[in-house]
C-alpha cells in the first residue's frame, strides 16, 4: 500500500548516495576493493553484466551466502538484484536486510507484464528506465531511485547517453506545457498524471536519477554526471578491466570532480586496457538488456 511518509524516508536514503559510484562486486574481496577505492555502495551479484552476456542462460538473484559474505566485508550499503517481476526474490533480499533492491533488466525477467509492487516492501528499490514514461511508471510502483539503463556489460556508453538525454529532455518539455497539455502528455507517457504534474512543476524527478550501463572509463563517468546523473553505477567497466583497483579509484575521482577536466585527465593516466567492449548497435535484438521491462 502507498505510504508517502515511508516513501520520503526511502528517497532520503537514495539521496545519500548522490555524487557517488556504486560498484558491482561478485565476492567479498572485490567488495573490499570497491570500499577502499571510495565506492558509496556495492551491488552484490553473481556475475558482472559482461559475464552474464557472455554466458547466456537465465540470470537470477545471487546466492544468499555470497550476499552475506559481502555484507560482512564492507561498511557501505549493499544492494542486490532481483529479476523483473520476481517478488519472491525481492522478499528473500528483504529478509537478508540488503540496503537496496535493484529490480534489474540485467537479470532474466520473471514476468513479461508486471513489475514488482514495490510499495509492498519496507526496503527501497532502484529500477532502470530508458525514457521518462518508464521512469514514472516505476516510481508509481514505489521505486525511490531511477537509473538510466544504458546497455550493461558492453562498455559502450552510447545507450547511457541516449537514455539520460531522453529522460532529461522529456522533463524539460513537460515544464513548458499547460494543464490540458499535461493530461495528454500523461496519456502519451503512459504515466500517472499526478507524477507528470509534479515533474512539470519541479523540473525534476521526485527521486534521484542515477546512470548505469556501459560506463568503462573515468571520462564516461564524468560525461554521465555532466549530462545530469546524480551518481553512477559501474560494473564490468571496473572488474573486467586490466587493473580494477586503479580504475575503481579513477572512476571515483572523475565522478567526484566531474567538472574538472584536469583531474579527469590525471585520473585517466596509465590505467591499462579498459574492459573488452561490444558495440551496442551491432548486438542482435535478443541480446539487448535495455528493452526488458516496459
Ligand atoms: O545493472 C546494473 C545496475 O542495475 C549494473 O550495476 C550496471 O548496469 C553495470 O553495467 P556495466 O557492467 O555496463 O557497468
Amino acid at each position: 500500500m502507498r505510504d508517502e511518509a515511508t516513501f520520503g524516508v526511502k528517497v532520503g536514503l537514495a539521496e545519500m548516495l548522490s555524487g557517488g559510484v556504486i560498484m558491482d562486486v561478485v565476492d567479498a574481496e572485490q567488495a573490499r576493493i570497491a570500499e577502499e577505492a571510495g565506492a558509496c555502495a556495492v551491488m552484490a551479484l553473481e556475475r558482472v553484466p559482461s559475464d552474464i552476456r557472455r554466458d547466456g542462460g537465465v540470470a537470477r538473484m545471487s546466492d544468499p551466502e555470497m550476499i552475506r559474505g559481502i555484507q560482512q566485508a564492507v561498511t557501505i550499503p549493499v544492494m542486490a538484484k532481483a529479476r523483473i517481476g520476481h517478488f519472491v526474490e525481492a522478499q528473500v533480499l528483504e529478509s537478508l536486510e540488503v540496503d537496496f533492491i535493484d529490480e534489474s533488466e540485467v537479470l532474466t525477467p520473471a514476468d513479461e507484464a508486471h513489475h514488482i509492487d514495490k510499495w509492498a516492501f519496507k526496503i527501497p528499490f532502484v529500477c532502470g528506465a530508458t525514457n521518462l514514461g518508464e521512469a514514472l511508471r516505476r516510481i508509481g510502483e514505489g521505486a525511490v531511485m531511477i537509473r538510466s539503463k544504458g546497455e550493461a556489460g558492453t562498455g559502450d556508453i552510447v545507450e547511457a547517453v541516449r537514455h539520460m538525454r531522453s529522460i532529461r529532455g522529456e522533463i524539460k518539455r513537460l515544464t513548458r506545457l499547460d494543464d490540458a497539455e499535461l493530461a495528454t502528455a500523461a496519456k502519451e507517457l503512459q504515466s500517472p498524471l499526478d507524477l507528470v504534474r509534479e515533474v512539470a512543476s519541479t523540473g525534476k524527478l521526485p527521486v534521484p536519477l542515477f546512470s548505469a550501463g556501459g560506463i568503462a572509463t573515468p571520462a564516461d563517468a564524468a560525461l554521465m554526471m555532466q549530462l545530469g546523473a546524480e551518481a553512477v553505477f559501474v560494473g564490468s567497466g571496473i572488474f573486467k578491466s586490466s587493473d580494477p583497483e586503479r580504475r575503481a579509484r579513477a572512476v571515483v575521482e572523475a565522478t567526484t570532480h566531474f567538472q574538472d577536466p584536469d583531474r579527469i585527465a590525471k585520473a585517466s593516466e596509465g590505467l591499462g586496457p579498459a574492459m573488452m567492449s561490444l558495440e551496442t548497435s551491432k548486438l542482435p535484438a535478443d541480446q539487448v538488456f535495455a528493452t526488458r521491462g516496459w
